[in-house]
């Protein structure tokens, strides 16, 4: 979160980035999830540490400097998780996350824009601090096999996320024993 302007495509679609921080991205078993404290309706959900790509910033970029802001964490990337939708902007591979007009949870304002995600996977650098709740959460946990859904209350929008993004922990995994 910083004060520069968000990139709002002409086609009324903004970009967010965020991140699957996993202990290893060769065998990916925990998962980090962090607990939001705003706006009112997302406060005590659980999502991916990340945010809106600014102005001017290439999306790579802005997941850096998010989880950077977040978590004080440095990483290294994986594999992009892509989506079903796609981008009106770019064409891209995303995840919605909002369609223009609807409202996420109980209390939220209907928002004009549509909101899609890029989620990459990610692990600590060598030599970052472990993450931290800087910004935006309260609270992070790493979530272990078997609880990446079910251990805390995902965003909805995130919900069918995690579900894809564990297909694809199975796969890394057998991938490596095969
Ligand atoms: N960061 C993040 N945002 C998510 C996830 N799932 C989901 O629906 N969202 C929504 C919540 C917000 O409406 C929007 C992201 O906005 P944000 O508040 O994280 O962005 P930001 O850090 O740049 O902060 P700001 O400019 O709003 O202050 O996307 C997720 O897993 N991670």
């Amino acid at each position: 979160m910083t004060d520069a302007a968000p990139v709002i495509g002409a086609a009324g679609e903004l970009l967010i980035v965020a991140g699957a921080l996993t202990d290893s991205l060769a065998t990916p078993r925990l998962l980090l999830a962090g607990r939001r404290t705003e706006p009112a309706w997302a406060r005590g959900l659980w999502e991916f540490a990340g945010g809106k790509v600014e102005s001017g910033e290439t999306a790579i970029a802005g997941l850096h400097r998010e989880l950077r802001e977040e978590l004080g964490v440095e990483v290294v990337l994986g594999d992009e998780l892509f989506g079903p939708d796609v981008s009106d902007v770019t064409g891209d591979r995303v995840w919605e996350i909002r369609a223009p007009g609807s409202v996420p949870g109980p209390g939220a304002e209907p928002s004009p824009l549509r909101f899609v995600m890029r989620l990459f996977w990610c692990e600590l650098a060598p030599g970052s601090p472990q993450p931290e709740p800087l910004e935006d959460h309260d609270q992070l946990t790493w979530l272990e096999p078997g609880s990446w859904r079910e251990g805390v209350r995902w965003l909805p929008a995130d919900e069918r996320i995690v579900a894809a993004l564990l297909d694809d922990a199975i796969a890394i995994h057998k991938r490596g024993t095969c």
